[in-house]
């Protein structure tokens, strides 16, 4: 198996009509949580969407960001092979549970079906194959949407505050899920967040912005 990689920020520089909005320079190690905190306007959602290739145009970038000897930023979106978590979990509404997570597992990958049940085990969901997602609670939607998330074997993961939404005794829950989940699966990650429970549960350096 191919070792996991390193996420790696070389020397970024993200510039708003010629004024420097932030400057980033940062390796993020397998199963490493870089967190990015910040007051609003401070840019962390323009990082997330340029490291995942949908950065608004109005925004220009210098740097580069590698995955292992793989070149991202000159890569359209689909092809760098990240992990996108939101404050929504965003399932499709018209797929059960396990049709949303079918939709992440990729087409070459074997024994889809015993991976399927294996994620839904994992969190708690064995028997929610054929649900509906609209009739799940919120931490179970949130739970879904992680598992569809690491099925789909991406390389590297943002998170963009994606316990903001859920109230406080499940957000402990999750907190712990979902970084024990990437610490197994050994990827790296950056969580964009304003709270500083994520960032202790996350457990990993932290970058202020602005
Ligand atoms: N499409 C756009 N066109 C012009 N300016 C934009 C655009 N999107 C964001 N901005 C500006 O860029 C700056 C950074 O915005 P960004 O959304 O990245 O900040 P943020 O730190 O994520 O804020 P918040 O915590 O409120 O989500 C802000 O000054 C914002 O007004």
């Amino acid at each position: 198996m191919t070792p996991n990689p390193t996420l790696l920020i070389q020397q970024v520089q993200i510039t708003l009509h010629g004024e420097t909005l932030l400057a980033i320079d940062r390796a993020i190690a397998p199963g490493e949580v870089l967190t990015v905190m910040g007051p609003s306007g401070s840019g962390k959602s323009t990082l997330l969407a340029y490291l995942a290739g949908f950065m608004s145009p109005v925004f220009k970038a210098q740097g580069q960001v590698f995955l292992a000897n793989t070149r991202l930023d000159t890569l359209p979106a689909e092809k760098r092979g990240l992990g996108l978590l939101f404050q929504d979990p965003l399932l499709f509404p018209h797929l059960s549970v396990g049709g949303n997570l079918r939709f992440g597992i990729p087409q070459r990958t074997a024994n889809k079906q015993a991976q399927l049940a294996q994620a839904l085990h994992q969190v708690g969901l064995s028997g929610y194959e054929d649900r509906d997602p609209a009739t799940l609670s919120g931490g179970q939607q949130a739970r879904v949407a992680l598992m569809r998330l690491l099925l789909s074997q991406p390389r590297a993961v943002l998170l963009d505050e994606p316990f903001s939404k859920l109230d406080t005794a499940l957000r402990q829950e999750m907190r712990t899920l979902v970084f024990n989940q990437l610490r197994d699966a050994g990827l790296p990650a950056l969580l964009v967040t304003h709270d500083h429970a994520d960032t202790k549960a996350a457990g990993g350096p932290v970058i202020e912005l602005g």
